[in-house]
């Protein structure tokens, strides 16, 4: 559980100054500012100075700013590092790492910046625990398009493994980890079904692509009032068990244990974190 929620990540081109003034106003926890594949490669350098102007110009609040650069090994990439180094924002989010030198290359071009990696390839979903335990990692993005690419898979059930040997580093590491995005961003219930999945498989959040998947993604990722009102029962369920010098209680006929309790004071905590976030 981190301090903040990451329960929304837009992707937005960094090159449309449209999208880029709509963010302002959007319910997101966290922006995904893109120099990569949602930027054509003749739009590429003006993306970069389009960016940096709308993030000096600021108004996004407190919503998370990550900007995702080019490939080290594209010609853009050296000079999106450069530029991101100077940008108001909360981490740089690498394109298709993998392995650790592909961190080491961007750590030794930004001093400072958390660094986020795509997790996208074979070779890096291999090495997802190096990568994920580098000193300067603090967040994996999965992209499952280019997983699906490069694996020649159909369909989601197919990256399942690849997608939780990247929970498993990024969990074993205390980072954050998000879901790929959903393609068919005016299918709803198709949308709300993944999220629920990736939710249940222990994803912090899922990446977007369109404002229209925002309200249904934030749902899914936030406690339900149920949520909230069990862990809040369990809690004093199991501060009454303790004054009686019980180990166990019991509620809606579960046991509740101390390990329990920790997943229900997060449950408490990211609600808080939520409610704090929505109002300022
Ligand atoms: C998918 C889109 C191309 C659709 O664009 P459009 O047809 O313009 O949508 P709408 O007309 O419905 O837009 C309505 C308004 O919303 C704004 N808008 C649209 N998308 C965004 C956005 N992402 N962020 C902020 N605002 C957005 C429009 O400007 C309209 O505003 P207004 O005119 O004021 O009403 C488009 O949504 C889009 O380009 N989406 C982002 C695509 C993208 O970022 N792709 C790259 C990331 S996905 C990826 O690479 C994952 C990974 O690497 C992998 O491998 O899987
Ligand atoms: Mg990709």
């Amino acid at each position: 559980m981190h301090d903040r929620p990451f329960r929304s990540a837009l992707y937005i081109p960094g090159s449309k100054d449209r999208a880029l003034d709509k963010a302002r106003g959007l319910p997101v926890d966290a922006i995904l500012f893109d120099l990569e594949d949602a930027v054509s490669p003749d739009a590429k350098v003006e993306a970069r100075a389009t960016l940096a102007s709308a993030l000096e110009q600021g108004g996004y609040g407190p919503r998370f700013k990550v900007v995702r650069i080019n490939g080290l090994d594209t010609e853009w990439g050296s000079d999106d590092a450069a530029a991101v180094a100077a940008m108001d924002c909360d981490a740089v989010l690498l394109p298709k790492v993998n392995s650790t030198a592909d961190v080491d290359a961007l750590a030794a071009l930004i001093p400072d910046l958390p660094i986020w990696a795509m997790m996208e390839t074979p070779r890096g979903i291999l090495n997802a625990a190096s990568i994920a335990a580098h000193p300067r990692m603090a967040g994996f993005v999965l992209g499952t398009n280019d997983l699906a690419k490069d694996l020649n898979a159909r369909g989601r059930a197919a990256m399942v493994t690849s997608l939780q040997l990247c929970l498993l580093a990024a969990k074993a590491a205390g980072i954050v980890a998000l879901d790929g995005v959903y393609n068919a961003f005016k299918d709803e219930d198709g949308l709300r079904a993944e999220c629920t999945e990736g939710r249940d498989m222990g994803f912090d959040g899922k990446t977007l692509i369109h404002p229209a998947q925002v309200a249904v993604t934030n749902a899914a990722f936030g406690p339900s009032d149920d949520e909230i009102d069990l862990a809040r029962r369990q809690i004093e369920a199991f501060d009454v068990a303790e004054a009686e010098g019980q180990g166990v209680a019991v509620v809606d006929g579960r046991i509740v244990e101390n390990l329990h309790i920790v997943t229900a004071r997060a449950t408490l905590a990211k609600a808080d974190a939520i409610a704090a976030l929505e109002t300022s």
